[in-house]
């Protein structure tokens, strides 16, 4: 068998090179709009993941020129708390796109608290309103990970238009959003999940021209899940805790033996996590810029 090397999917310097676009655009319009952009990322708990993925994108949006207005909670906070608190943002004219890292403990309802984002600020996408633009194809905030997925494959000018498309995984923050939008770029859309049997993933994903894991299950997917020449982007994350203790970042697919066998891989990291924040940077800008137009066609409204 001859090794071909699949060409790499590399999210991380799509990100950088977004990122410098978004800061110019903020750069621009601050003056204009008189204020930057507003991020809140609200944290609760100490999940050591979750905590890495909050820096990145705090990190991302001071590189870039948006305000951060995070917050992090104890584990212990109630319902009722996390509630005032996106009051309040949502009050807030210089918060343009609120985030509530998921999960949260199982004593919060997560859904109440997402619902309760004004969809104009929900810079994650997980409003119905937000989802339901997106069932129906209209314009609108879109979840973070698989809009990154899409802008990557664009990039790389791969169109999945006609192409088979497997998602593993549907998860309301990945799996499904990025089924959807799968079917809305024509692919031909199926969907893996927890009750799909072994030997069905294997079809499905024998078949599929674009693959996608989103499971979080180390060496889910090997070579021999893969079509030759298919396209396979990871978002899976797992966190594997090495011998001496520290830590290190993997995804469901077996790097080395997938990029002999796909045409293009997107790695874990460096493929979908940055790709992942740039979105989220994308949409508070998009929020941004929006709320400012709204503001003023009711100003001359007023007039
Ligand atoms: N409401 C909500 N929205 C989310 O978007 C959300 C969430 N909850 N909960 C957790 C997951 C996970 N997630 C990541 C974001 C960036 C990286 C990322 O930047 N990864 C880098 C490097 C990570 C590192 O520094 O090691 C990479 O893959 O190259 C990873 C994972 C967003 N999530
Ligand atoms: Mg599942």
């Amino acid at each position: 068998m001859t090794d071909i090397a699949a060409r790499l999917l590399d999210g991380k310097a799509l990100a950088r090179s977004l990122q410098n676009e978004y800061k110019k655009r903020i750069a621009t319009l601050e003056p204009k709009i008189g204020r930057p952009p507003g991020l809140a990322v609200l944290m609760v708990g100490e999940n050591p993941a979750s905590a890495v993925y909050v820096r990145n994108k705090e990190r991302a949006s001071s590189k870039v020129g948006i305000a951060s207005f995070g917050q992090h909670f104890p584990v212990t906070v109630t319902q009722t708390e996390l509630e005032v608190a996106i009051d309040l943002l949502n009050a807030d004219d210089c918060v343009d796109g609120i985030l509530l890292q998921l999960p949260l403990p199982s004593h919060l309802d997560a859904t109440a608290l997402l619902y309760r984002i004004r969809p104009e600020k929900d810079a994650d996408g997980l409003h119905p309103v937000n989802l339901g633009r997106l069932v129906r194809s209209e314009p609108g905030l879109r979840s973070c990970t698989p809009a990154g997925v899409m802008r990557l494959l664009a990039e790389y000018d791969i169109d999945p238009a006609g192409k088979r498309a497997l998602v593993v995984g549907r998860s309301i923050l990945v799996g499904k959003p990025m089924a959807l939008m799968l079917l809305e770029a024509n692919a031909s859309v199926a969907i893996a999940h927890s009750h799909t049997s072994a030997s069905d993933l294997c079809d499905l994903a024998r078949k599929a021209d674009i693959l996608v894991p989103a499971v979080g299950k180390a060496g889910l997917i090997g070579p021999e899940l893969v079509k030759p020449g298919a396209v396979v982007v990871d978002v899976g994350i797992v966190r594997v805790t090495n011998p001496d203790g520290s830590h290190h970042l993997t995804g469901d697919v077996d790097f080395d033996g997938v990029s002999r066998v796909a045409s293009a891989i997107a790695p874990v990291p460096g493929g979908v996590g940055p790709m992942t924040v740039a979105l989220l940077l994308e949409n508070t800008i998009t929020s941004w810029v929006t709320s400012w137009e709204r503001r003023r066609s009711e100003a001359h409204a007023a007039l």
